[in-house]
């Protein structure tokens, strides 16, 4: 029998995200969304809950990658290594424009603007890759980037659970100017400068929002920040096997391609699937690669949406109270229910 804490813990994560779903079909995702920011005390337990759940009880199982989600940090770390210092950069860079050359004249205009790009970084690309490169993790939490001695995080939480994590709601937050300073307003972060992050990191964060479109609205707002060549790093629960939500990945990767974001790494792990973005530098090659699939499916329109499993379960009419987290159950349940939430809450 699992830890009763850590079952506590589980069921308290999954129980807001759940009553977040309930309030967004009952009064609309924005009015929901406002309303939950404002739930102070809600948000600090679940910042706690979530806090110990990743740094006690997922820690414990971190050296083996069959029950561990903790490898998500570890994956993160290494993919940057390998894009940014063994190659991998210089790669995919040399790819596309291959690509370009080869699509002729229809792409007249990205190889202008391939061109001009290599131009512009040439001088700073030496300056850029010996300095520390830009982790903007949203939905940080406890700030779990922190020790990684190449990179510059910049942690934002709507619930920070460590002091050094600013206070930030990413879906509020305003894309500004390039070249703009950060502005750092003592723990809050209200806006930061578009092309300014090497990497922006979403883990475990595109669940907790109720709406496809808030999660897509994340994305775009992803893609702004980013530098061209820098990478997006998604990783989402699912305990299931890898084909069972292949479909939705594949979504995924079609709507992200629309906005010129090419998928580097993929794996599926035990527990959840872990994906790494590139901003290419002209973004018509994944949009058409995008139109291309969307055609081989018969669709005709990408929709602006990022669907979840979630997004297709029934809602219930009444959603439990959130602080009551003893339920009365049979042992069979509650073991099928301690298997279920061993490493994720969200399955
Ligand atoms: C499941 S936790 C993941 C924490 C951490 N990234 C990890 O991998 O362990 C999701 C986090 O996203 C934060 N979050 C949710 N919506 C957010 C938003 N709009 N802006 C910033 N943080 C958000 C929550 O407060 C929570 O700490």
């Amino acid at each position: 029998m699992a830890d009763e804490e850590h079952q506590k813990l589980s069921t308290f994560v999954k129980r807001v995200h759940q009553m977040l779903r309930y309030e967004a079909h009952r009064v609309g995702a924005d009015k929901a969304w406002k309303e939950h920011c404002n739930k102070s005390d809600i948000l600090q337990e679940y910042a706690i809950s979530m806090h110990k759940l990743a740094s006690v009880f997922w820690e414990k199982n971190a050296t083996d990658r069959n029950k561990s989600v903790q490898c998500r940090i570890k994956w993160v770390i290494e993919k940057c290594v390998l894009y940014f210092f063994e190659g991998e950069k210089e790669i995919r860079r040399t790819k596309e424009k291959d690509k370009i050359q080869k699509f002729g004249n229809a792409t007249e205009k990205c190889t202008r603007a391939f061109a001009k790009y290599a131009r512009v970084t040439a001088s700073k690309e030496t300056l850029t890759e010996a300095e520390f490169l830009t982790l903007l993790d949203v939905g940080s939490c406890y700030n779990p980037f922190r020790a990684c001695p190449f990179l510059y995080v910049i942690p934002i939480d709507i619930a920070p659970a460590e002091p050094d994590v600013y206070m930030c709601d990413f879906l509020n937050l305003a894309v500004v100017k390039p070249e703009q300073p950060i502005i750092l307003d003592g723990r809050t972060i209200r806006e930061l400068p578009s092309a300014v992050c090497d990497i922006v990191v979403f883990s475990l964060l595109l669940e907790y929002f109720p709406c496809p479109k808030q999660r897509y609205l994340c994305v775009c707002k992803a893609y702004d920040l980013l530098k061209p060549e820098g990478l997006l790093f998604i990783i989402t629960p699912d305990s299931k096997h890898s084909s069972a939500n292949a479909p939705i990945m594949k979504n995924w990767r079609i709507t992200l391609a629309q906005l010129g974001f090419s998928r580097v790494y993929y794996e599926k792990l035990p527990h959840i699937h872990c994906m790494a973005y590139r901003k290419d530098i002209n973004p018509e090659l994944s949009k058409q690669w995008s139109s291309f699939q969307l055609h081989k499916k018969n669709d005709t329109q990408i929709s602006a949406d990022l669907h979840i499993p979630q997004d297709f379960q029934e809602i219930h009419d009444k959603c439990d109270d959130i602080a009551d987290t003893k339920v009365e159950r049979t042992n069979q349940e509650d073991e099928a229910l301690v298997q279920m939430f061993l490493q994720l809450p969200y399955d």
